[in-house]
C-alpha cells in the first residue's frame, strides 16, 4: 500500500542547547541538522549578532529565555537587556534568577520582579559552588544551570528538590554535556559538575519527536491500514517525547523502526474507552493526546499537568474551551488529578479552533479533521517548532482552505 514520507523538523529542545554549549565554548561544537523552528532560529540570530547588540528579544521561546539569561550570567561582558512577548513576560524566572544571583551574577528586572524582562550585568566573581533549585516549576532552569556549570570557575554542585517534573529534558541536557566531553556525578538528588571545557565535537541533531507526535494522532484517526513514514527518528533518543509511540498504542498506532525512520500504521485494534496518563515526564504531549482521546471517546484520568499553565499559553484553559466545543470536559476535581469526560464527544459544523500563540494548540487539534472540517485561527503559531507543518498535512492527502 502507498503510504507517504514525512521530513519532520529536528529537535528544537537538541538543537538550542547545543547552541547554548557552542557559545559557551567559544565555538567547539559543530552542529548538524539545525532546526528550522522559529525558537531556534531567534537564538541562532541572538548569539550571532552578540557583539553588536545589547538588547536581545526572545520572542516565544522559553529555552532561549532560560538558556540566555544563565549564558549571559556568566559570559557576558556588557550590561544586557534580555526580553520577549508579552506572554514571555508573565513566564516565571525567578527561580533561576535567584539561583544566578547566589553564585554571583547580577541579574535584576526591569519590571515585575520574578519575570522577564532581566537586566544582566558581567559576572565579577563565583561567590558559591552550591545551589538548591526546585524540580517542579520547570526543567529549563536547571537544564541552563547545568550548561554554565562546567565554565564556572569553582563548579557546581546542583541539589534538585524533588518532585522533578520535566525530567527527560535534564537527562537530555546531561546527555548532550557529556558527548560535548563533560564529566559530571550524580547522587541521589544532586548533580556535581567541576570547572572543565567542553570539548571539541560534531553533534547531529535527531527529528523532533514532539513533532511526531502529531502523526500519531492522525494515523489514530485514519482508517485501518493507513499509514505514514516519519523520516529521522531512531529507536534510540534523548527525547522523551518518544514516548508518544507507546502511548499510541492505545490508540490502535503501530510502529515500526526501519533504518531511516519510523513506519506508523492504523491497525484493527480493540480500542479502550478508559485510560489513566501521567504527562509528568512529557508535558508537551498533552494537547496531542487529549484531542486525539477525546475524538475516540476515550475518557482519561490525567496526572502531571502542572506545567501546563506556565508555557505559551494557560494550556489547561486553553484546553478546557476547545475541548468543551466538542461536548467534552476536561475537569480536576482533585488538586493535580484531571479528568477528559469524552463519552459525549459530539462533531458539529463550524467548529473554529482558538490557538492562544500556542503551536501545540493548532497541531493537536489538527488532525481531529480527520473527523470533520475545522477552522483553526492564526495558523502560523506552529513555526516556533514546526513550520512546514501545514505543508506535511497536505502530502499526506489534508485539504487545506486559507480563508
Ligand atoms: O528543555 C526543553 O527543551 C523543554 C522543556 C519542557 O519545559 P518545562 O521544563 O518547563 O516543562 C518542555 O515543555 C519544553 O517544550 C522544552
Ligand atoms: C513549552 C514549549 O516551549 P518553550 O517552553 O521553550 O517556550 C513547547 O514547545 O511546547
Amino acid at each position: 500500500m502507498e503510504f507517504c514520507s514525512i521530513n519532520l523538523p529536528s529537535s528544537k529542545s537538541e538543537s538550542n542547547r547545543l547552541l547554548t554549549m557552542n557559545a559557551l565554548s567559544d565555538g567547539k561544537i559543530k552542529i548538524g541538522n539545525l532546526s528550522t523552528a522559529r525558537d531556534t532560529q531567534t537564538l541562532i540570530s541572538l548569539l550571532k549578532n552578540e557583539v553588536e547588540q545589547s538588547t536581545f528579544d526572545v520572542l516565544d521561546a522559553g529555552t532561549a529565555m532560560r538558556f540566555l539569561t544563565a549564558y549571559f550570567a556568566v559570559a557576558t561582558k556588557k550590561e544586557i537587556l534580555l526580553t520577549g512577548t508579552d506572554r514571555m513576560q508573565k513566564r516565571p524566572i525567578g527561580i533561576l534568577v535567584n539561583a544566578l544571583n547566589s553564585i554571583g551574577a547580577e541579574i535584576a528586572y526591569e519590571k515585575e520582579v520574578g519575570y522577564p524582562p532581566l537586566r544582566i550585568k558581567p559576572l565579577q566573581m563565583q561567590i558559591s559552588s552550591k545551589i538548591s533549585i526546585p524540580g517542579n516549576i520547570s526543567s529549563q532552569y536547571i537544564s541552563a544551570l547545568l550548561m554554565i556549570a562546567p565554565t564556572l570557575p569553582k563548579g557546581l554542585a546542583i541539589t534538585i528538590e524533588p518532585p522533578v517534573f520535566s525530567k527527560p529534558y535534564i537527562d537530555m541536557t546531561l546527555g548532550l554535556m557529556k558527548l560535548s566531553g563533560i564529566q559530571y556525578t550524580q547522587q541521589e538528588d544532586v548533580v556535581s559538575i567541576t570547572s572543565q571545557s567542553y570539548q571539541e565535537c560534531l553533534q547531529n541533531v535527531e527529528s523532533d519527536w514532539s513533532a511526531a507526535s502529531y502523526w500519531f494522532s492522525i494515523i489514530a484517526l485514519s482508517p485501518i491500514g493507513k499509514r505514514v513514514f516519519l523520516k529521522g527518528l531512531k529507536a534510540e533518543s534523548f527525547q522523551g517525547d518518544q514516548v508518544i509511540k507507546d502511548m499510541a498504542k492505545n490508540l490502535g498506532v503501530h510502529f515500526h523502526f526501519e533504518n531511516n525512520g519510523i513506519l506508523l500504521e492504523k491497525e484493527n485494534s480493540i480500542q479502550k474507552s478508559y485510560l489513566k496518563l501521567d504527562f509528568k515526564k512529557c508535558p508537551d504531549l498533552a494537547q496531542t493526546f487529549l484531542p486525539c482521546a477525546a475524538s475516540m471517546k476515550i475518557s482519561l484520568e490525567i496526572s502531571g499537568l502542572e506545567s501546563l499553565r506556565i508555557k505559551e499559553t494557560d494550556r489547561i484553559k486553553a484546553l478546557q474551551n476547545e475541548l468543551s466545543k466538542f461536548n467534552c470536559q476536561l475537569t480536576e476535581p482533585e488538586q493535580g488529578l484531571w479528568k477528559l469526560d469524552s463519552s459525549n464527544f459530539r462533531v458539529q459544523s463550524g467548529i473554529e479552533i482558538e490557538t492562544y500563540e500556542d503551536h501545540r494548540m493548532a497541531m493537536g487539534f489538527a488532525p481531529l479533521a480527520m473527523k470533520q472540517n475545522i477552522r483553526i485561527n492564526e495558523i502560523n503559531v506552529v513555526n516556533k517548532s514546526y513550520p512546514s507543518f501545514w505543508e506535511d498535512l497536505k502530502l499526506f492527502g489534508f485539504e487545506l482552505i486559507k480563508q
